[in-house]
């Protein structure tokens, strides 16, 4: 579904990322872990259009979008939850979702996106009055991600969704992943939780300062002594 192909970034003069590669395959759950400033997030951004790729190439489900405009992308189906959910605090946790839904091709269809959001995250319903702002951290993580499934996705990149939320919320942001992927969602998550993320990943990335160290399946990547020493404290 997504193959990115000798990718560059740079901010200003300084290069972050080093001809990364990797590819995403339809339905499956891919995960790049790797230490903070190893390069995930611009990882996240390039592939959402919100930083501009200085080489290399992204195609999504065929097409090359690495030029492409990035509210194009939204409407060609692949959404950012960005690290730190950006809710809007002020308006309330309806007004998010419904601004997620402003894109030409999820606007039709935007009231039953919206019901299907409050039967996966009845907690939402419960508050859609509420101002975003007041709710818990994992609250506004399930509206980050409740609003950018009324995007109607085809990929969903999350970017680090478990930062700063207690043990119990995070076991249910990877259990909302899993119900996402069997649901037929494709995802790219970006995690320092490497332990539960690679469990849960079909494929999985290991990147070090900008590149790609080591690549294979979750369970592989979960063996490797690299990984056990410098991520899993073993
Ligand atoms: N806006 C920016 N301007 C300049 N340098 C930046 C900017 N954003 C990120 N960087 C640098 O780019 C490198 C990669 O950062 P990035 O945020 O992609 O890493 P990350 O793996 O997501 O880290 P973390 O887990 O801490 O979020 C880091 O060295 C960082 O300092």
């Amino acid at each position: 579904m997504l193959s990115v192909t000798g990718l560059r970034a740079a901010y200003g003069p300084v290069q972050v990322l080093f001809d990364v590669d990797f590819d995403v395959a339809a339905g499956s759950v891919t995960t790049l872990i790797g230490a903070n400033g190893a390069g995930k997030t611009t990882i996240m951004k390039s592939v959402a259009g919100l930083v501009s790729a200085t080489g290399g190439t992204i195609r999504f489900e065929g097409r090359d979008i690495t030029r492409t405009a990035s509210h194009d992308r939204v409407d060609a189906g692949l959404c950012l939850i960005p690290e730190g959910r950006l809710v809007f605090p002020g308006m309330t946790v309806e007004q998010n979702l419904r601004l997620g839904a402003i894109a030409p091709r999820a606007r039709a269809g935007h009231s039953g996106m919206l019901q299907e959001v409050f039967r996966r995250f009845p907690r939402l319903e419960e508050r859609r009055a509420q101002q975003a702002g007041l709710m818990s951290g994992g609250e506004q993580q399930m509206l980050a991600l409740g609003r950018g499934l009324m995007a109607r996705p085809r990929l969903i990149l999350m970017d680090e969704p478990t930062l700063g939320l207690a043990p119990v919320m995070v076991k249910q942001v990877f259990e909302t992943i899993e119900e996402l992927r069997t649901a037929g969602f494709t995802i790219l998550l970006a995690e320092q939780n490497a332990r539960v993320a690679l469990e849960l990943a079909d494929r999985a990335y290991l990147l070090e300062n900008g590149r790609v160290a080591l690549s294979g399946p979750g369970s592989d990547l979960l063996g490797s002594p690299e990984v056990r020493r410098a991520y899993l404290g073993m």
